[in-house]
């Protein structure tokens, strides 16, 4: 039986999930998956850090609230000393799930490049690193000989990154067209059903859907980040934010959303990437009206979908989950199992 120790860095929504699964369900998937986990540090800028190598006790930990401390704990401190854990925790695979930092993707960034340097694998749902950074931290896994997952950053725990990479592979994608932010399409959604925007914004905060500022949600830059994110993955391009024009939904008043539903229409974010015949690629991000033809028109709360445009099939339409705790601690899950699966590949090879 393998084994994996985690780092958990940042002890919100997601991080905290995937905390429950390992407790809840680690028996069960060292069965089906052949290894063990086990949480080995935890840091939170509430909480401070925690490092324990023979395993943190999981009840205790996620009986912890924001006004709590580590602190006089055996390993704890009050402050959350993320660089000095990421770099001496005993921890093989670091799980980065802090705030989403749209603008320079800061401190996730280092945090990401102080695991792959000390040759930690690291899982993230963080889109900052991914869309900012991922050629750099590609590179820096591959030199450390460690692995850099970021399957949650674009759709939640739907494997949208890895299915289209790999299932979509020998075809000439010239377009993707997708609902990408889960908040607002639920607020957009509520407010078809009369909620105002503030009330459902709220609703999705209590969800768990929302940044830690929703006005990444609302105005844009979320789905910015994952369009980014979309067209240098899966299109081999090298988009930076200020390459994709965006314009969010704050814009769009109650008597939008109802007229469009009265004419069959709904409004959503819609977030694009094209390739035209040069293979130029271009990205933006803007509120559309669909027809109940379009095939992500009826796409409604949190969950997202992406429509691929392509020469063999047509379209392709892939949704699922968009947002959530434990849906988003699923992608952290898939990428542990990635990890654990490319070791036992390297291995056997050698
Ligand atoms: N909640 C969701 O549905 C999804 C979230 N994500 C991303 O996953 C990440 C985590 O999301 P949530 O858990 O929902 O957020 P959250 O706001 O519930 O939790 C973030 C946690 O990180 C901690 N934190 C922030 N900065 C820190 C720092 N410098 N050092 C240590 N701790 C720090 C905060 O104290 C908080 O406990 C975010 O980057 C988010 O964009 C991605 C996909 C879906
Ligand atoms: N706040 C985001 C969470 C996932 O990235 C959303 O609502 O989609």
């Amino acid at each position: 039986m393998t084994h994996h120790d985690i780092a958990l860095i940042g002890f919100g929504g997601v991080n905290r999930a995937l905390a429950e699964i390992i407790r809840d369900r680690g028996a069960a998937l060292a069965d089906d998956l052949g290894f063990d986990l086990r949480v080995v540090a935890i840091t939170d800028l509430r909480l401070g850090s925690l490092m324990q190598s023979d395993g943190i006790d999981l009840d205790t930990a996620l009986a912890m609230t924001g006004t709590d401390t580590f602190a006089g704990m055996p390993g704890g401190d009050a402050e959350p000393r993320n660089d000095y854990v990421i770099r001496h925790t005993t921890a093989d695979v670091i799980s980065e799930a802090t705030f989403t930092n749209p603008i320079d993707g800061e401190p996730a960034i280092s945090h990401v490049r102080a695991a792959l340097e000390s040759g930690k694998s690291v899982t993230t749902t963080n889109k900052g690193p991914v869309a900012l950074a991922s050629a750099e931290l590609n590179r820096l896994a591959a030199e450390n000989g460690a692995r850099f997952e970021y399957e949650g950053s674009v759709m939640s725990g739907t494997p949208v990154l890895r299915l289209a990479g790999e299932t979509l592979k020998g075809l000439r994608i010239s377009r993707i067209q997708g609902i990408l932010n889960g908040t607002s399409n639920f607020v957009l959604g509520q407010m078809e059903a009369g909620k105002s925007l503030e009330d459902a914004v709220a609703e999705a905060q209590a969800l768990g859907y929302a940044e830690a500022d929703p006005t990444a949600d609302i105005e844009g830059s979320d789905v910015q980040l994952k369009v980014v994110i979309l067209a240098n993955e899966l299109l081999g391009a090298a988009l930076t934010t200020a390459d994709v024009p965006r314009t969010g939904i704050s814009g769009i008043t109650a008597s939008d959303v109802i007229s469009a539903a009265a004419a069959g229409e709904h409004w959503k974010l819609i977030g694009t990437v094209s390739r035209d015949e040069s293979s130029i690629v271009t990205a933006s991000v803007q509120p559309l009206s669909l027809g109940a033809d379009h095939p992500l028109a009826g796409i409604s709360g949190a969950t997202n979908a992406v429509a691929f445009t392509t020469d063999l099939l047509g379209t392709v339409t892939m949704s699922g989950p968009g947002a959530g705790r434990i849906e988003t601690a699923y992608a952290l899950l898939s990428d542990i199992i990635a990890i654990d699966a490319h070791q036992k590949t390297f291995a056997g090879a050698l």
